[in-house]
């Protein structure tokens, strides 16, 4: 389980302070999918840095498996919204390097590997390096060496931001057919009202800044197939919509 109770960031600078998110107590389950949706700037990326281990000084606990973040122990796949490929590496290297990291050159299996590239459409472009990518190139490179270290715990920043209403549909889908064969605890940023719902089986509605909780939806269609073409969808599209809009304009 991952959990945060009253966590709260505050950025210091020389001359102010600026609260970020205010009292967030929140739980993912084991194997739980939870989107988490708020305005511009209320706070989401810098929950996710908290929970990546990057972000240290914060109010309030944090425990992942009931013990404080640590990189170093937890398996976390983190996505940011730059996608965080090194520029000099190519797609290959750079696809392969958490799981260098984590567990040396010996556990790459290059089967996997293929098939990961394969499914999010970067076979043919192992060689080329970041620049030589378009960002939705850029984004999928991300989301395969998220997918292939296989981590306790999956942070994705808006992961198909750059990818068109087509391929952002494609890539929804093959998240989840890789989640369901390995489903990992996933906290996924999104502003995206269809996307929360489809792929969020808990869904997190953040106020405007500073972040607080809002509502904490548990939704009963996740993972059901065909989800797009059900009227269940729509309905609870519009719901979430109609949440957020009475909401976000208090
Ligand atoms: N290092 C920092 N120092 C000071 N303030 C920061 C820092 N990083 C972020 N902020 C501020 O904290 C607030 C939350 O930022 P954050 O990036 O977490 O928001 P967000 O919800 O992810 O935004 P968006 O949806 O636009 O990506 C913003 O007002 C931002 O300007």
């Amino acid at each position: 389980m991952i959990e945060t109770r009253d966590l709260t960031v505050v950025y210091k600078s020389r001359n102010s302070c600026y609260t970020a998110l205010d009292k967030i107590t929140m739980a993912i389950l084991e194997g739980e999918t939870c989107a988490l949706i708020g305005p511009s700037g209320c706070g989401k990326s810098t929950l996710l840095k908290v929970l990546a281990g990057i972000i240290r000084e914060f109010e309030g606990q944090v425990a992942i498996k009931n013990q404080p973040v640590m990189p170093k122990r937890h398996r976390i796949g983190f996505i940011p919204q730059n996608y965080g490929l090194l520029d000099w590496k190519n797609v290959y290297q750079n696809v392969t390097l958490g799981l260098r990291i984590k567990d040396g050159k010996k556990k790459i299996d290059r089967n996997d590997i293929a098939h990961i590239l394969d499914l999010l459409g970067l076979k043919g472009l192992e060689e080329r390096y970041p620049n030589e990518l378009s960002g939705g190139q850029q984004q999928r490179a991300a989301l395969a060496r998220a997918f292939l270290l296989k981590p306790d715990l999956l942070l994705m920043d808006e992961p198909f931001s750059a990818l068109d209403a087509i391929t952002r549909e494609e890539i929804q889908d093959v998240f989840l057919y890789v989640w369901k064969k390995n489903p990992v605890s996933t906290i996924l940023v999104t502003h995206h009202v269809e996307e929360a719902v489809y792929l969020g089986k808990k869904i997190v509605i953040l106020s405007d800044s500073p972040g607080r909780i809002l509502k904490i939806l548990d939704n009963p269609l996740f993972g059901e197939n065909d989800l797009r073409n059900k009227e269940d969808y729509f309905q609870m599209c519009l719901e979430l919509r109609k949440i957020i809009k009475e909401d976000w304009s208090k």
